[in-house]
């Protein structure tokens, strides 16, 4: 039977009836949406994939360089490299390098492109030694001592202050809470509402310049200290007084702790999908109200040192959380609550009784932490770039001095209202943010459901990223500081559409930001003026050099296992000038006068 099959096979016609049948399969595959036509990328190896492959550093640049390297021709169609797909271990990512891809699918798509990936590091690593602990009699421990605190009830969220720390809004999966933390901070940050803070923002701004005019080398501090000023008193009511603040102290400590504790090595648990599956069944098994102290843990315990550090993260992160949130509980009873973005949401969620559901009371704490730690550093981040660029680019800061010198004189400062008449000043605002983008890879999105794109297929639960940095890269020389590109084609895209995400994840203190950073940096040029520090013998000190770091995360030094590199991926996503020195000095004897001046408007 099997030879005559075989001989019938081999007889001439059919095969060359067996031949165009593969030749359609061929074709079906290779122009048609399927499984195994996947975007252009790095070869991954059996197994681990591309983990090898994955820089730990400027992960953007090497994602851009991807880019001009795997391009492939679907079809007839060609498809420049600005979709490129990569595997670590069992995780499928997509890079998408130009605004056209990201628009397609991050904003286009975002039903289904609008999901956070699930780090199991930051909120329930601890569950999988908890699945051994109630089994080791000598251990007895709470499943909630192990959580980092992040993964409250309310959102998982990627702080972009402290780190991207995935518990509360930015890690949630899209679903009803996400949607109501997005309601409830878009009640506040939305276009219109913003308007209302722009008192609170010139404040602050006059605060900051006093204090860069007395110490200008502390001036990333002074950036902190307005950072901190504006999001405390907006979300807590709370007035900063200096970065010594316990309330500023409280974020910082979290932050540190957390990239501290979100050790390289337990992020493997994102790529091995049977400790994936052991991290979901110990999740189930939290409600076991395991108790127990963290003492207990024996020193030679797999990952204990990580664990200790965790509960000391999880300890610092509540009590950002909690302790901003309780005070202005007790300020609320006792009457004396200033209105803030708390009290207005527990006011707003108050049955007739008075009483708030537990749930509505962790969702409001949950976001109202994660503006805290949204906003801080990104802001921070901002001016610490524009004061770079201008130290790097003297001819470029003149020029904006100049038209904001005409426009507003120098009798007075700037504000937003001054805004349309100042092109050029915007112009160099937009080139900073393109120039380096402090989110360079913006923050993660997971595909939820197979997709095909250009006849590529997506599988579903791919982490998708845009490549803010390679986007904005997209002109004429872009390693070129020069703002006029702007005014020169009209067709670029605007930095300002561009850095802030995509889609249903789009930042929601998109427009705070943007205010506050034209806010302090017209303010800037038009009060100071900003150079590199010279010695006796006029060489440059300082060492103000395009060079950048990124957020707390540490080398891969600090990574025991290189292909672990995804927390350093993920974790790479803020982008600070390393740190240097310049020259900042008030440009008039005027300056005291002007601080004055509009001290007075404030108050009038
Ligand atoms: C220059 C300043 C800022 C930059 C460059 C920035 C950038 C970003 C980016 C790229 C994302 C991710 C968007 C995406 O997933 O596609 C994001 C998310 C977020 N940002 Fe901002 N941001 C800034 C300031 C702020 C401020 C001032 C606040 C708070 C008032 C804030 C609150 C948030 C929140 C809550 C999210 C999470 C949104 C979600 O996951 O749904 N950001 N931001």
């Amino acid at each position: 039977m099997g030879l005559s099959l075989l001989s019938w096979f081999l007889s001439m016609e059919n095969a060359f009836g067996a031949a165009i049948f593969l030749s359609a399969i061929l074709a079906y595959r290779t122009f048609s949406p399927s499984s195994n036509n996947l975007p252009p990328g790095p070869k991954p190896l059996p197994i681990i994939g591309n983990a090898l492959q994955m820089p730990t550093d400027q992960m953007e640049e090497v994602f851009t360089e991807w880019g001009a390297q795997y391009v492939q021709k679907p079809g007839t169609e060609t498809i420049l490299g600005d979709v490129v797909y990569a595997r670590v271990f069992a995780q499928p990512m997509l890079v998408l390098n130009s605004l056209q891809a990201a628009r397609d699918l991050l904003d286009r798509r975002s039903a289904i492109y609008s999901d956070r990936p699930r780090f199991v590091l930051l909120s329930e690593l601890f569950v999988i030694y908890l699945f051994l602990v109630p089994r080791l009699p000598y251990l007895s421990l709470k499943y909630d001592n192990f959580r980092m605190g992040w993964s409250s009830a309310s959102t998982h969220y990627v702080c972009l202050l402290l780190v991207p720390l995935y518990a509360h809004l930015s890690l949630r999966p899209s679903g009803p809470r996400f949607r109501k933390h997005r309601r409830f901070i878009n009640q506040v940050f939305n276009h219109r509402a913003v308007a209302a803070f722009r008192p609170l923002q010139k404040k602050e701004t006059i605060i900051l310049l006093e204090a860069m005019s007395q110490t200008p080398d502390s001036f990333v501090d002074h950036f902190r200290r307005y950072a901190a000023g504006t999001i405390l008193k907006i979300t807590y009511g709370y007035d900063v007084v200096s970065v010594d603040d316990l309330f500023v102290q409280l974020a910082e400590r979290a932050g540190t702790l957390t990239v501290e504790a979100g050790s390289a090595a337990a992020n493997m648990v994102d790529f091995f999908p049977l400790m994936r599956q052991a991290s979901c069944i110990c999740l189930k098994y939290r409600t076991t109200n395991i108790r127990g102290n963290i003492r207990h843990i024996p020193t030679w315990a797999p990952f204990s040192t990580f664990k200790i550090k965790a509960l000391e993260c999880r300890k610092a992160v509540e009590a950002m959380m909690d302790i901003p949130f309780e005070q202005v509980k007790t300020d609320m009873r006792s009457g004396t609550a200033v209105p803030s973005y708390t009290s207005t949401l527990l006011d707003d969620h108050r049955d007739s009784d008075g009483s708030i559901a537990p749930e509505d009371e962790e969702d409001i704490k949950g976001s109202a932490g994660t503006l805290l730690a949204a906003a801080e550093d990104t802001t921070i981040a901002s001016m610490h770039t524009f004061v770079l660029a201008m130290v790097l680019n003297p001819h470029e800061f003149k020029k904006a001095q100049e038209e904001i010198d005409m426009v507003v004189g120098q009798h007075r400062l700037p504000n937003l209202d001054d805004r349309p008449s100042l092109p050029y000043f915007d112009c160099v605002l937009k080139e900073v943010l393109r120039w380096s983008p402090m989110v360079p890879l913006g923050m993660p999105h997971r595909l939820m459901e197979d997709d095909f794109y250009r006849n590529f297929y997506i599988p579903k639960g791919t982490i998708v990223m845009a490549n803010i940095y390679a986007i904005l890269r997209d002109c004429n020389e872009p390693d070129v500081f020069r703002p006029q590109r702007y005014l020169d084609d009209e067709t670029l895209p605007d930095p300002l559409g561009v850095i802030f995400g995509f889609g249903r994840r789009i930042c929601p203190g998109r427009h705070l930001a943007e205010a506050s950073y034209w806010t302090m940096a017209a303010a800037i040029v038009s009060a100071f003026d900003i150079s590199k520090v010279l010695d006796e013998h006029g060489n440059e000190v300082g060492n103000p050099k395009y060079e950048f770091t990124h957020g707390f995360v540490r080398p891969p030094d600090a990574c025991p296992y290189l292909f672990l590199f995804f927390y350093y991926f993920i974790h790479h996503s803020r982008s600070h000038p390393k740190p240097f020195k310049c020259s900042i000095k008030p440009r008039s004897s005027n300056f005291s006068n002007i601080i004055n001046q509009a001290r007075l408007e404030l108050d009038s």
